[in-house]
């Protein structure tokens, strides 16, 4: 293995082994640290935790742990992949994970950089846009878990690191690799060791990744991971699929406005079915039910508990945060469980901590890279009759639904 990967959630790991894979590396997902070596053949390996939303000390842990799983498979370089919207709580994951990584790896500039220009997302002077918006009034400052109420990376990276923060601003990305090398250095020797790297476009992205030839860590989106396979002397190519036919079904527990969008849209030609946050939390809803309704259901039905923000508030008013996502990813995971043994074969996952539920509690072990549905969503193989997409909350067209069905059945 060339390039070892921890992401902190399961929608982004396949986002970045997407990437990767586009960019010609043999890419494999991993559910958590596995427990024997890789296969020979693996070039990337992504090892997806579920790390963003736990406390700093077990994600902290959990990411050392990974980290030494990937050095015994031989990797030359790491990648901590963390959210294009740099979602992270109030205490903020993603500085002391990253900081961690750094000191065992010996890491004195480590880029900081979640731009992913094909999803929208760029960072100009430090401050994260999404599309035309900055960050915190994209609509993740309403995030039921995550909420991001600050888009300047500089701001919220030196909040959750122990590090000075410094900057590569667009200028000198748009100079190109040589440039940006050389400003990392500069912003090393001013003291710091958390360096944001600007980026508007993938062009900007390709000279970054060339930039970071050498550094052994480097943290951000999937889009920074673009021109990495190049340093590994890889080419791009389309990834082998083997489709699967059989019956799809739709978990969403996202509720971004973009999953929102989409169910509204889906539903127009396809049964679906409300779950009750509160009849779930207080244990009325069954997770048997709920499959059985949907293995009888016609076309491609969808089971959701997406609601929009002031839903959810009264719902967290009530039963608090916590607690209300934790039944909800439990109950997920468990009808997830029942579609299997029911005959299920394709099953398509709209949220990145509902996702990590559904696989965990499906102990899929190793995710195939297929092709790619959306930008930042794969086709996923889990095992010999079984294929998955996991969708990103803010990813995807209106249409990804019936078009993830459609890919991953081989169409
Ligand atoms: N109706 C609801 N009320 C409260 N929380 C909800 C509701 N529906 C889903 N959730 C929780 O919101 C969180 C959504 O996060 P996630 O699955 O990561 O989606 P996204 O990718 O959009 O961020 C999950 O923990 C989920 O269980
Ligand atoms: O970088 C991204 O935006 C995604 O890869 C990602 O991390 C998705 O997280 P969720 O929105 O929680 O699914």
């Amino acid at each position: 293995m060339k390039l070892g990967c921890i992401g902190d959630d399961f929608t982004g790991s396949s986002d970045l082994a997407n990437t990767l894979s586009k960019a010609g590396m043999r890419a494999v997902q991993y559910t958590g640290i596995p427990s024997s070596p890789a296969s020979a053949d693996v070039e990337a390996g992504v090892v997806a935790l579920k790390s963003r939303s736990i406390a700093v000390d077990e994600a902290v842990a959990m990411s050392l742990e990974a980290l030494a799983w990937l050095k015994a498979q031989g990797c030359q370089q790491f990648f901590f992949k963390y959210c294009s919207t740099f979602d992270s709580t109030a205490k903020g994951n993603i500085g002391p994970v990253a900081d961690a990584l750094a000191d065992a790896l010996d890491a004195d500039r480590v880029i900081v950089c979640p731009a992913f220009p094909g999803a929208g997302r760029s960072i100009y002077q430090g401050h994260l846009f999404v599309n035309d918006t900055l960050l915190n009034e994209s609509g993740m400052e309403n995030h039921p878990l995550t909420p991001m109420r600050d888009s300047s990376l500089r701001r919220l990276m030196g909040a959750q690191s122990k590090h000075s923060v410094g900057l590569v601003p667009a200028s000198k990305v748009f100079a190109g690799a040589d440039a940006i090398a050389e400003h990392l250095r500069t912003e090393r020797e001013s003291g710091h060791r958390m360096i944001v790297v600007d980026a508007l476009r993938d062009d900007d992205l390709i000279e970054i990744g060339k930039a970071a030839k050498d550094l052994p860590l480097i943290t951000g989106g999937s889009g920074v991971a673009l021109g990495l396979p190049a340093n590994f002397g890889c080419v791009p190519k389309a990834a082998a699929w083997r489709g699967q036919k059989g019956k799809a079904v739709v978990l969403s527990g996202s509720c971004s406005a973009a999953t929102r969008g989409q169910i509204e849209h889906h539903l127009k030609a396809n049964p679906g079915l409300k779950i009750d946050a509160e009849k779930v939390i207080a244990g009325e809803q069954s997770a048997q039910e709920v499959a059985r309704w949907l293995m009888q259901a016609p076309d491609l039905p969808i089971a959701y508990s997406s609601a929009d923000p002031d839903e959810v508030q009264r719902v967290q008013d009530v039963f608090g945060m916590e607690k209300s996502a934790a039944a909800l990813e439990t109950f997920f995971g468990k009808t997830a469980q029942h579609l299997v043994a029911l005959g299920a074969t394709r099953i398509l996952t709209a949220g990145g901590e509902t996702s990590g539920a559904v696989v965990e509690a499906l102990e899929l072990s190793t995710l195939e890279i297929g092709p790619e549905i959306d930008p930042g969503v794969p086709a996923l193989r889990a095992g010999e009759n079984l294929v998955i997409a996991l969708k990103s909350g803010n990813f995807g067209s209106i249409d990804y639904f019936e078009k993830a069905a459609g890919v991953l059945g081989g169409d």
